[in-house]
């Protein structure tokens, strides 16, 4: 894959540098793999990103880089137009917190006079049973129940700023999960790969039943899969010592670089290609058929409705 793949010159991001001129995008863990490299095409199309992560300090170090990245590269200063261009703003995030979210949503609503794009773009991946300060099964609570309280309280800007967008980062790997309601914190029995299965699974219910309720606003939701990518997603996994320099190679020749696997990420938050698309499934940046159980609208509205009493928002 590695030697026969596209150039990363051909692919999207690298093009016309003013095309997100004015536009404010919002990404969860921009820190990071393909967050952090969506926040950079973002930016070199003259976007304003804002990262919404948890740690302060890796963030604000990751936007010390792309910062000099983008002086490097011969893109405008930050702010240096005297508007908004290029310029990067840190917000702290924690999806495995409800109050977090809360509190990061007043601070936007009250800060952020628009929002064209939301990038539901944080993960984890696999981890040891563990629970969120709510009590939800991790995966489930920062995957879906995180990302499901923050668009939903961003909603009104997004509304307010339409034409917008909003883009969910799901996986192939929806294909092994399933929506058992009536254990989703797993305190029944918990299973890591079922657990982040169900998780992006919900990502892509959730995408569906929003493009449904948001018809006629002009605000689209997609939601993707960005192939297999080398990023710190498999920090979980235990992989012994012996074996991990064969490992890195493998996923050295055979796994997305972060830029690659973020080319759909940037494609749906910005091509003109993809304006008025709503409630689609993209690889690569092509739309891709879904499995059934992915478009079950009766599961989808039930998990939307479990959802907002989980996260106390019933009206
Ligand atoms: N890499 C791959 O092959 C694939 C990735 N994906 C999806 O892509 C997305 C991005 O993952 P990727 O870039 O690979 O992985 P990374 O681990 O590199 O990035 C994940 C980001 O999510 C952040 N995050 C994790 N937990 C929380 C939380 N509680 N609150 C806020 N932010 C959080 C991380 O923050 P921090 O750095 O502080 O931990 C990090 O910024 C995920 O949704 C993942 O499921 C889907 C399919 C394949
Ligand atoms: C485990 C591991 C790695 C990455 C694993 C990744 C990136 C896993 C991807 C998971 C997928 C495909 C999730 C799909 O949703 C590294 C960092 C390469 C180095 C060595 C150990």
């Amino acid at each position: 894959r590695r030697f026969v793949g596209p150039g990363v010159q051909q692919l999207h991001g690298g093009g016309d540098s003013g095309l997100m001129h004015g536009k404010t995008v919002l990404i969860t863990g921009a820190n990071s793999g393909l967050g952090r490299a969506t926040a950079a095409a973002l930016l070199r199309l003259g976007a304003r990103v804002i990262m919404g992560c948890r740690d302060r300090a890796r963030a604000e170090e990751a936007a010390g880089q792309l910062r000099r990245e983008l002086r490097q590269a011969g893109g405008r200063e930050p702010g240096s137009d005297g508007g908004a261009a290029g310029e990067l703003v840190v917000r702290e995030l924690d999806l495995a917190s409800l109050r977090s979210v809360r509190a990061f949503c007043q601070e936007v609503l009250q800060e952020e006079p628009r929002l064209d794009v939301l990038i539901n773009n944080a993960g984890i991946f696999q981890c040891p049973y563990m629970k969120t300060e709510d009590g939800f099964e991790m995966q489930f609570g920062v995957n879906h129940l995180g990302h499901f309280l923050l668009t939903n309280l961003l909603l009104g800007l997004l509304k307010n700023s339409a034409p917008s967008r909003i883009v969910v980062v799901s996986s192939k790997l929806y294909k092994y999960g399933d929506i058992n309601f009536e254990d989703l914190n797993s305190e029944q029995s918990y299973n890591k790969s079922f657990c982040y299965s169900r998780s992006k699974l919900a990502n892509i219910l959730f995408t569906r039943e929003l493009a449904r309720r948001l018809e006629g606003t002009n605000v689209t939701v997609n939601v993707l899969h960005p192939g297999i990518v080398r990023t710190n997603l498999g920090r979980h996994i235990h992989i012994p010592l012996l074996v991990r320099p064969l490992f890195n190679l493998v996923s050295w020749a055979f796994f997305k670089t972060p830029v690659e696997g973020a080319q759909t990420s940037v494609y749906l938050a910005s091509s003109p290609e993809v304006e008025g698309v709503s409630g689609k499934y993209f690889g690569d940046c092509k739309e891709e058929e879904l499995l059934p159980k992915a478009m079950d609208e009766s599961v989808a509205r039930k998990l939307w409705d479990i959802s907002e009493v989980m996260v106390g928002i019933l009206k």
